[in-house]
């Protein structure tokens, strides 16, 4: 055999085609329809509390618990995908969707509304690793970082039809919130069918490039391999903390912060949003500069730089209009899509087999990190409170608070500049390519 080990990065598509366009939007409706599964509660709160006789307690534990299996699923669900397959895998989670979106349309009380909403989580915390190997397999390896930011883009369109569109319909077609989850129940179960019909997993396009693959290992064997590798460690410690100042500031905290430093309520709101178009801009930007770059290190410590910069300006500026704080929401949001370059780059510090493993670890992280950073913000700002109870913030109230985001940005900083290692957008572990 006169073979030739290639040195681009091997794997995926060698060319963008429409079959794999096709399965890559049914794959991103998944986690559109993921998002809006997740987000719809908000919109039908009234209406679902009266029906299911619930008070503030219980529905926020109906909105909670779906968080609760979908973040335990996290590292499960990269197993699995890496085991099943993105077919068998996205047809049996899309059916889990359907059916619980189902069941809690039919529900009659709180139990029930609870195991509906949990099952909704676990079936939902397939759809985003699915999309990425999806991603992977049918797209150009070399784009990777741009077909991945440009599907979490995608994401967030779900929260908006599941707010102000889906409101609206609610007034103006007279439905009950039992029949729109019914009807996404039933359009989830189109999702199960497109599965079944059209998604698959991609062949190697070169039948001259043949794989060497490690020998067979045992799955805990494997799953240690991951959990030993400290750069993925480095890279999903970056992604959650980077992450942070999106899922304090954009999530919850961001319009708070605002009104203290005095925007008026309808100001502050904008200027949030602007962190989410900042967010949805910069993940398949990031990823396409890093792609084209070819370099991962330098992006993210770059992105870094921006966020450090941009969160400690929150607290140098204690008051200004839009512009200045729709900038500074701006930048945050658009370096918070640097966590997209860590998603690409953790699947470079992993064998091929381990891929969705490692993805999914980077999301677990990251979601664990979204549930604590919240509260931990929050447990600054009471500290400062003379109420503890008391909803009226004023920019002091912040002080603490705010300097704990930059911390976090700089941590991130420090760990992209001294502990990840450059991957140059190759595969570091594990598939050596030979063309026969
Ligand atoms: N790109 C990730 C960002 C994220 C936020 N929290 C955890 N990860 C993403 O969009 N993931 C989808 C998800 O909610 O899991």
């Amino acid at each position: 055999m006169s073979g030739a080990v290639s040195t681009g990065a091997p794997g995926g598509s060698d060319r963008i085609r429409l079959v794999g366009v096709f399965i890559w939007t049914i794959a991103a409706g998944f986690f559109l329809y993921e998002f809006f599964l997740r987000t719809v509660l908000s919109s039908v709160e009234t209406p679902v509390m009266k029906s299911l006789g619930l008070n503030a307690e219980t529905f926020s534990i109906l909105g909670s618990c779906y968080y609760l299996t979908y973040g335990l699923m996290q590292i499960p669900v990269g197993i699995i995908v890496d085991r099943l397959g993105v077919k068998l895998t996205m047809v049996i989670s899309t059916a889990i969707c359907a059916g619980s979106a189902i069941l809690f349309a039919v529900s009659q009380g709180f139990w029930m509304g609870l195991s509906a909403r949990m099952l909704m989580g676990f079936g939902s915390s397939f759809a985003f690793i699915t999309l990425l190997v999806i991603v992977r397999e049918w797209f150009p390896r070399k784009y990777f970082g741009f077909f991945a930011g440009l599907s979490q883009f995608v994401g967030t369109l779900g929260p908006i039809f599941a707010g102000g569109p889906l409101v609206a319909l609610l007034d103006d077609a007279n439905m009950t919130w039992r029949t729109i989850i019914a009807v996404s129940g039933l359009l989830g179960f189109g999702l199960t069918l497109l599965s079944l019909l059209f998604v698959r997993g991609k062949k190697p396009d070169n039948p001259h490039e043949i794989q060497f693959l490690l020998p067979k290992t045992p799955l805990k064997e494997q799953v240690l391999t991951l959990l030993s590798n400290r750069q993925a460690w480095c890279v999903a410690l970056y992604s959650a903390l980077i992450y942070t100042s999106i899922a304090t500031l954009g999530a919850m905290w961001g319009e708070n912060v605002l009104e203290a430093k005095g925007l008026s309520d309808e100001l502050a709101g904008d200027a949030a949003s602007v962190l989410w178009i900042g967010y949805a801009i910069g993940c398949p930007v990031s990823g396409l500069i890093s792609d084209c770059l070819k370099r991962r290190k330098i992006v993210l410590i770059g992105l870094a730089i921006v966020a450090l910069l941009a969160t400690a300006s929150l607290q140098f500026f204690q008051s200004g209009g839009f512009l200045l704080f729709g900038t500074i929401f701006f930048m945050i949001g658009f370096a918070g899509g640097a966590q997209n370059v860590g998603f690409a780059m953790i699947v470079e510090k992993v064998s091929e087999r381990l891929s969705a493993t490692s993805m999914g670890l980077n999301n677990g992280l990251m979601l664990l990190f979204d549930t604590v950073n919240p509260i931990v913000f929050g447990f600054l700002v009471t500290l400062t409170l003379q109420n503890k109870s008391s909803t009226n913030f004023d920019a002091e109230n912040f002080r603490y608070a705010l300097t704990y985001i930059p911390i976090l940005c700089l941590i991130a900083l420090l760990v992209s500049i001294f502990c990840l290692k450059e991957t140059y957008c190759k595969p570091q572990h594990g598939v050596v390519m030979a063309k026969i």
